[in-house]
């Protein structure tokens, strides 16, 4: 089995932005600038917050840290999205999520001007995104387009089965493999016959939040395996797939950690990169 290393991969899309970003910073007279508002002190949201802006730093993008207390009224926090919509300096514009109870998430992405969204969740990108036309693309199906397109992986004509419906991972990523000519499914909580469903696929797409919730007699042999989750355990962290049970079922995996997850953060990167160019004309 192939181990499709996402980490080795985002680092070598870092390097190749660095250069890019070092060249069209000359060029443009300024860097390009991204804006991260953490609302609340959610201990997983601070480290993936801080994550982002070393990433940001270390390719020479600007990145500008909004930390608003967890009680924030809701105007104030769509003030704050406003205020950031109209500063010239900033290209990407990125609301980290959950928001603590009581704020709606909804409203403030759909306030996010569509060109700086950088995590192509306002209604304009997804709307592009359903329509074939290009668009900022939500980082996590981007970064897994990316991950397989660079290990020699095509989708075309192949039967993808995404498990999750999600609408910041699973839709977006079911309409990506359909715009790469996949035959794709989705399976949800209600679908009949789950495994049926995976065991007919050639690239299986976990997505699910539930740890090793894909398991050995779930895969037919020769599929490839992208494992989304991220699942907070006693043991660790542990994926929505049973990497271990797999070894010898799968062709090619992701691990976790190490694989969809940093090009999750590259992929911002790249769509804060692209936000930018788009700003300079
Ligand atoms: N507005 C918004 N945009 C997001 O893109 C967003 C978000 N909110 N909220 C939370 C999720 C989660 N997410 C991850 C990013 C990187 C890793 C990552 O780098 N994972 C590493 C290690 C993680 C670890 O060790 O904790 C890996 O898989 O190797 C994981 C998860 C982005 N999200
Ligand atoms: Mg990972």
């Amino acid at each position: 089995m192939q181990i499709i290393d996402g980490k080795k991969t985002a680092a070598i899309i870092r390097q190749e932005l660095k250069d890019q970003v070092a060249v069209l910073t000359a060029r443009h007279g300024r860097a390009p600038g991204l804006a991260v508002i953490l609302v609340g002190g959610d201990p997983a949201s601070q480290v993936y917050v801080r994550n982002k802006e070393r990433a940001c730093e270390d390719v020479g993008i600007i990145s500008k840290g909004f930390r608003l207390p967890e009680d924030i009224p809701q105007a104030q926090l769509e003030d704050t999205i406003m205020f950031l919509n109209s500063d010239p300096a900033i290209d990407g514009l990125l609301l980290q999520l959950p928001l603590p109870k009581g704020l709606d998430s909804q409203r403030c992405l759909d306030l996010i001007s569509p060109s700086k969204d950088v995590d192509g969740f306002h209604p304009v990108n997804m709307g592009r995104l359903a329509l074939g036309l290009p668009c900022l693309r939500s980082c996590t199906p981007a970064g897994i387009m990316t991950l397989m397109e660079r290990h020699g992986i095509d989708v075309s004509g192949k039967k993808a089965v995404v498990i999750g419906r999600s609408n910041i991972v699973g839709k977006p990523l079911a309409l990506m493999l359909l715009q790469k000519n996949a035959t794709v499914t989705v399976c949800h909580s209600r679908t009949r016959n789950i495994a049926a469903e995976v065991c007919s696929a050639d690239i299986v797409l976990a997505a699910v939040g539930i740890p090793k919730f894909v398991t050995r007699d779930m895969v037919k042999p020769g599929a490839v395996v992208i494992d989304v989750g991220i699942n907070r355990t006693e043991l660790g962290l542990v994926g929505d797939c049973d990497f271990e049970g797999l070894q010898d079922v799968a062709s090619a995996m992701t691990p976790v950690p190490g694989g969809v997850g940093p090009m999750t953060i590259a992929q911002l990167l790249v769509n804060t990169v692209e936000a930018y160019v788009e700003h300079m004309g």
